[in-house]
């Protein structure tokens, strides 16, 4: 049976470390501060935001969440993120994503500053991911990579295959593996013969979003398996993992849920924090 990866557990651990960075700038008279968007009443959605708002509070960071309707124009939004990035309250601004149809991801994402941008999406921060420079790595990449320097697993030189290419995974994820020396394939709905690729990793990351993709025949035994994705099927949560079968076969494994999600948020803390002491101009290493 596969090791499995607590990422609830790590989650707490990280969280812990987090509240005493937020203690220490409130004894300095410094409160980071996160505001979160949510446009119309999908359930996810409205879940997950209050997570992170529940989340932020616990650690110490004002949140604040603004629930906007649907029919919101994109103008409305764009006015009130302006206003927002020059509002010193809030170190972090994040607009849940998906928006509503008639709004542009790209706009919307771009009209944020890239300096409270804490989701990591705004093209300067995608652009010094890539590069190599410091800014804003997008949550859940970089719980994955926090999940496996807390559980000792070394990426350096392992054949890394990522499955899945969005902007918010797929990409930064593979960036990260790279920059920690591992040997990265990323493979998608278009390759040719997955099951070819996926034997041969040593680290594989699923990132799919198709229940169950990944099955134990595919996976290299004693392989360590990241499952990313968050499916619903008959109103229960599973990955991209077919757990039941791959749990015989990985060498670590993480579960879903109380794997990737939890750092998500974890690191979503994390990177408030870090806007917050780019703003009072303390130490850390963002500097964009
Ligand atoms: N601008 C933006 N940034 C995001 O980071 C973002 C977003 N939009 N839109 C939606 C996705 C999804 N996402 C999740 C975060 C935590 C869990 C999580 O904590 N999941 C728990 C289970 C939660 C449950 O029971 O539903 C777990 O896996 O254990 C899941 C999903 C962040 N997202």
């Amino acid at each position: 049976m596969a090791q499995l990866i607590d990422g609830k557990q790590w989650a707490l651990v990280s969280r812990e470390e987090t509240a005493k960075t937020v203690s220490d700038l409130k004894t300095n008279g410094f409160t980071p501060g996160l505001v979160v968007i949510l446009l119309g009443e999908h359930p996810a959605s409205m879940s997950y935001v209050k997570g992170k708002d529940k989340a932020a509070t616990a650690v110490g960071i004002h949140s604040e969440l603004i629930q906007l309707p649907t029919s919101t124009t994109e103008a409305a939004l764009l006015q009130l993120i302006e206003r927002l990035n020059h509002d010193d309250r809030y170190h972090g601004i994040l607009v849940q994503l998906p928006l509503p149809q008639h709004m542009n991801e790209e706009t919307v994402i771009r009209a944020i500053s890239p300096q409270k941008d804490v989701d990591g999406f705004h093209p300067l921060n995608v652009g010094a991911l890539t590069s190599g420079l410091p800014g804003f790595i997008p949550c859940t990449p970089l719980g994955v990579m926090k999940l496996l320097a807390y559980e000792g697993i070394s990426v350096e030189g392992k054949n890394a295959v990522v499955i899945g290419r969005s902007n918010i995974v797929g990409k930064p994820m593979a960036q990260l593996l790279l920059r920690a020396n591992a040997t990265v394939t990323i493979c998608h709905s278009k390759t040719h013969n997955l099951a070819s690729f996926t034997r041969e990793a040593d680290l594989l990351i699923a990132a799919i979003g198709r229940p169950n993709f990944i099955t134990g025949d595919i996976v290299k035994p004693g392989a360590t398996v990241i499952d990313v994705g968050i499916n619903r099927v008959d109103g229960k949560l599973c990955g991209d993992v077919e757990f039941s079968t791959v749990d015989h076969v990985a060498g670590f494994l993480t579960p879903v849920p109380g794997g990737v999600g939890p750092m998500t948020i974890a690191m979503l803390l994390h990177n408030t924090v870090e806007a917050a002491m780019l703003m009072a101009n303390m130490d850390t290493d963002k500097a964009l």
